[in-house]
């Protein structure tokens, strides 16, 4: 049985502040490096979603003390030399993080573990971290060829290597990075365009050196990580569904307080301002390596654009609001370059088109992106996330702008990155 959720259009603008949930990068990032370094270190502003528990469960069943209060942790290790055996294969539940920034981990430590995911975490390709760590050494088995999970590892000391990223992914090039500090040797990673570099941002927060030249990102191995205090910044990628409601919904005026500003991530900010919207953004302070601000985003007339090329990965998770938007827009959206989307939670090009088709949008599938008519009345429907979190959040923002009642099935998806979603926005609603 799948639960429903019934959604209404609303009749008022969006009004007010919000403050959204940590980052999911970088409290993934946080638990890892954490783990790794001998010693105390705390955590704050953790993400308590459902994909960044997978990876405190992970480290806990190798034995590191993680205790949670709210959003803040206190992680106890021993250690990385100090980790033991799981004696149970590891869930990484709907996780891509967890999973390839994880491999990296277990390829390096010497004993046996084997892990597995739901069934849109089995689909999703593994290969891309499987390969180049096989490069550096590692044993690794898994179905279909260690394509997908399950994969199981015997971990070995590798030795780096210099790696051509043919994917433009933060998560590939996470996993290689932390096999590199954790093996002998260089490690060289030399990426197409420039993905989120939260990796190299906080790396050195735990004691570990790294070079970055443009593209092109180098550690050496045997470093010991330390231990380090951490606050997360507010998730750009979840505050993007407010944005975009702002955006599209006439008089309304909100403020996203406290949200990470990282270049890297900031792409959707960049394409809603081709695409004429007001939005001002203020980076009050940096912390460790990261910029935190204000958003503030006033709605206006938007018109269609082409989102192509390297921005790309700087907005990739936020392509299916960016749809919703360009929905809304005058004139013709093609996003392109984004082949991607189709390994994501789910086939992101296929499930947004089928979401906004259904509910009355001109938009079409490409095998990279899409292309969308703008100006189309939305009307209420039937739709499923698929059990796509990020879907589940399009469709709550749709369906505010659309005529009659939309149903909402497998919306609880949406508490892998954002448990308390829809009391924020009920929020920016009521105080209009
Ligand atoms: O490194 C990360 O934290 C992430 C990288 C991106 O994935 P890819 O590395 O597969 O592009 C992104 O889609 C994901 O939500 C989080
Ligand atoms: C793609 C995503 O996450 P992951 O790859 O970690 O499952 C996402 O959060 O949109």
């Amino acid at each position: 049985m799948t639960e429903t959720k019934q959604l209404q259009p609303i009749e008022q603008p969006l009004k007010g502040e919000v403050y959204v949930p940590g980052d999911k990068s970088i409290s993934h990032r946080a638990v890892i490096f954490a783990s790794l370094a001998r010693g105390r270190s705390k955590v704050e502003g953790f993400l308590t979603g459902e994909d960044c528990l997978r990876t405190v469960e992970a480290f806990r069943m190798m034995g590191v003390s993680i205790e949670q209060n709210g959003k803040e942790l206190i992680i106890d290790s021993p250690g990385v030399d100090g980790f033991s055996e799981p004696s149970a294969p590891i869930n990484f539940g709907n996780s891509g993080t967890t999973a390839r920034l994880v491999a990296g981990v277990l390829a390096s430590l010497p004993f046996f573990t084997t892990s597995f995911g739901d069934e849109s975490l089995s689909r999703r390709p593994m290969d891309r971290v499987v390969m180049p760590l096989r490069e550096m050494g590692a044993h690794i088995e898994g179905r279909d060829g260690a394509r997908l999970l399950p994969l199981s590892f015997i971990g070995s000391r590798l030795r780096g290597i210099t790696y051509q990223m043919p994917v433009k992914s933060a998560q590939v090039k996470s996993a290689i990075l932390l096999a590199g500090v954790l093996g002998e040797g260089t490690t060289t990673i030399v990426e197409k365009a420039k993905t989120r570099d939260h990796t190299e941002q906080m790396l050195p927060r735990f004691g570990v050196d790294i070079f970055v030249r443009g593209n092109e990102i180098s550690v050496t191995g045997g470093q010991t990580l330390s231990p380090a205090d951490m606050k997360v910044p507010g998730d750009i990628s979840s505050a993007a569904f407010f944005i975009a409601a702002a955006a599209i919904i006439p008089g309304s005026h909100v403020i996203i307080k406290d949200v990470g500003l990282n270049h890297t991530r900031t792409g959707f900010i960049d394409a809603l301002r081709l695409m004429g919207a007001e939005i001002n953004t203020e980076i009050t302070r940096t912390v460790g390596g990261e910029p935190i601000g204000e958003v503030e985003v006033v709605h206006r007339k938007l018109h269609g654009t082409t989102i192509d090329g390297d921005i790309i990965p700087r907005l990739i998770d936020e392509i299916p609001i960016l749809a919703l938007v360009a929905t809304q827009a005058g004139g013709e959206t093609i996003i392109k370059d984004a082949a991607e989307l189709r390994v994501k939670e789910t086939d992101r090009v296929e499930t947004t088109v089928n979401v906004l088709q259904k509910m009355g949008a001109y938009i079409i599938g490409k095998e990279d992106g899409m292309t969308i008519q703008g100006g189309a009345s939305l009307k209420g429907a039937s739709l499923d996330s698929m059990m796509d979190h990020r879907i589940g959040m399009m469709i709550s923002i749709a369906s505010m702008i659309a005529e009659g009642t939309s149903f909402l099935h497998n919306g609880s998806c949406i508490d892998i990155s954002y448990p308390d979603f829809f009391a924020d926005l009920e929020n920016l609603v009521r105080s209009s």
